[in-house]
């Protein structure tokens, strides 16, 4: 299945990450209550993902809620299951709005943003790449980007780690640095996999690792996806991106993020108003069901964090360059 996800005879069909790199399955989704589990889970994840898998969502609640309350209420919960993305609950309301003109209108608009959703994030790539090239001298360029933003995190292609496709597919990466990116490790698991199904060359590090390769002058160009982009240009991202941001500055290097319009959020005036998504203390206190850490201890654990827009060089979607 070259799509992370999809619809197929009303279900929801869709790569379960939680299994990669390892064992390549899917989920066949039928009920709200199972996608909601999947995506508060990561079987399904990634802001442009969350945003299919929300009308597609609507489009399953459609077909079976007995009611528009009932549908409404399930949507609402669909919305709510992670809260940072806007793209979930963006996906969810504009299934929504069409609810009154019967299942089949809510399918069509969900088929739409499924088919859409590569077209989109090539064309945000392409025009990223087109940045990178005129702000970075040195060839073959050196990279870095954390956690997933490929065709996982997206229906296919993706946003940052698509700019880095497009970048390979030209002949200008000559190494991607990948962030493991802690605690459920997107970067190990799920980045290397889609550089390794490329053939671009790439090295994983430890998150804390990243800094230290800007600064040590290793890396030409950070590239990294949103959650969602507030109104004043503030970038919400999987946690280790600020760090990042702060290492690109003092190094004088581009850090450059790439996300679809849906991730814009006119709505949200900065970053000290999303909602960042608190997850639970056993993602940081295990792994792989082995306890890492002294038992009860207290976890801090947000699952993103706020870059400040003076810190981003550039915001790069389908139409636009954001700086
Ligand atoms: C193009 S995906 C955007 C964004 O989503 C990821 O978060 P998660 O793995 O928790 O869904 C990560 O923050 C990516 O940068």
């Amino acid at each position: 299945m070259d799509r992370s996800i999809t619809w197929d005879d009303g279900a929801i069909v869709a790569v379960d990450q939680r299994a990669l790199p390892h064992a390549y399955r899917t989920l066949r989704i039928t009920g709200t209550g199972q996608l909601i589990e999947a995506i508060q889970e990561l079987a399904i994840r990634g802001a442009p993902a969350l945003g299919v898998a929300g009308a597609l969502g609507v489009a399953l609640i459609a077909r079976t809620a007995p009611d528009h309350r009932t549908a409404t209420e399930e949507a609402e919960r669909l919305a709510g299951a992670r809260p940072t993305a806007v793209n979930l609950a963006r996906g969810v309301h504009g299934a929504l709005g069409l609810l009154g003109r019967g299942p089949d209108a809510v399918l069509a608009h969900a088929l739409d943003l499924l088919a859409d959703d590569e077209r989109i994030n090539r064309e945000a790539s392409a025009r990223a790449a087109d940045l990178v090239l005129r702000l970075c001298e040195r060839r073959p360029l050196r990279l870095l980007t954390h956690c997933n933003t490929g065709r996982l995190a997206t229906v296919a292609w993706g946003t940052a780690l698509g700019t880095i496709r497009t970048l390979a597919e030209a002949g200008h990466v000559g190494e991607v640095l990948a962030g493991e990116t802690r605690p459920l490790l997107q970067g190990a698991r799920l980045t290397t996999w889609e550089l390794a199904e490329a053939g671009i060359p790439y090295r994983l590090c430890a998150d804390s690792a990243g800094p230290f390769a800007i600064g040590s002058g290793l890396v030409d160009c950070v590239l990294v996806g949103a959650d969602r982009v507030a109104a004043n240009g503030d970038v919400a991202n999987k946690i280790g991106t600020y760090a990042l941001a702060v290492a690109a500055a003092r190094q004088r290097i581009p850090f450059i993020v790439v996300a679809p319009e849906s991730t814009v959020d006119e709505s949200t005036p900065d970053g000290a108003r999303i909602v960042i998504e608190e997850r639970g203390a056993d993602e940081v206190t295990s792994f792989g069901g082995r306890s890492t850490a002294t038992p009860g201890s207290a976890v801090y654990n947000p699952a993103f964090d706020v870059t400040p827009a003076d810190l981003v060089t550039a915001v790069v979607t389908e139409t636009r360059v954001l700086s």
